[in-house]
């Protein structure tokens, strides 16, 4: 199975543009409030249509209730949600019942023993994303730009498809899916020239480096 290359938090005609050309499969928007990558339900319909067809659309939430997550799904009409706050596997089984989409849990992951919570996740999700534990205090839970330890991914056995995220540009992609022997690769500051700001060039080489290490992996 191909590696599925993931750009988070865009929110522009053009930028989005230039991640679609490049050929992510998976474009990421952001319903939270707090975040630089923040989407207004009128931009994320636009955005929507410009997407439809050519990558995954991917609505990332953070604790959302029904009538939130109802909006988003009525306005962007997304392929996959991404739970990014603290839902429990009840609330991920619930939310999978009611909208009838795809389900991506993030585990936070600092050290081994965040992987405890793996195997509940993994019994009700469809896909998992790692990514850095935010530190405490942080105003938001992800799209932080800092790694992880990837070695404590090294000898996971999830039979689950999985992707990881957390401070990736295009210098140390590739050393992360040799690490983890991810399926998948998630950015979001590493294509950014500030918070929020995503950079055309930082898209392309991203992608391309991630393509790269592909390659790679397969020899
Ligand atoms: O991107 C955000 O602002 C954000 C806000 C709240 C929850 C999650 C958020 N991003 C989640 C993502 O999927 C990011 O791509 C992931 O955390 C990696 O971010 P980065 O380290 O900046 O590449």
């Amino acid at each position: 199975m191909s590696l599925l290359v993931k750009i988070c938090g865009l929110s522009t005609r053009e930028t989005l543009d230039v991640a679609l050309s490049a050929g992510a499969d998976m474009v990421g928007f952001v319903f939270f409030s707090p975040s630089p990558r923040h989407l207004s339900l009128e931009t994320a319909r636009e955005l929507g249509k410009q997407a439809r067809g050519r990558a995954a659309k991917v609505a990332l939430t953070v604790d959302a209730d029904d009538a939130t997550l109802e909006n988003i799904v009525e306005t962007l009409r997304p392929d996959l949600l991404q739970l990014h706050g603290k839902e429990t596997i009840a609330r991920v089984r619930d939310i999978k019942a009611k909208f009838s989409l795809p389900v991506m849990k993030v585990i936070a992951v600092e050290t081994s023993a965040d992987l405890a919570a793996l195997p509940g996740y993994a019994s009700v999700a469809d896909r998992i994303l790692f990514d850095a534990r935010a530190p405490k205090g942080a105003t938001r839970p992800g799209g932080l730009g800092a790694v992880f330890d990837w070695h404590v991914l090294e000898k996971l056995d999830l039979q689950l498809p999985f992707m990881v995220s957390g401070g990736l540009t295009a210098d140390n992609v590739a050393e992360a899916i040799r690490v983890t022997r991810a399926g998948g690769v998630d950015v979001s500051s590493g294509v950014e020239s500030s918070p929020g700001v995503k950079d055309p060039e930082l898209i392309r080489n991203f992608i391309r480096a991630a393509r790269a290490s592909e390659e790679l992996m397969v020899r």
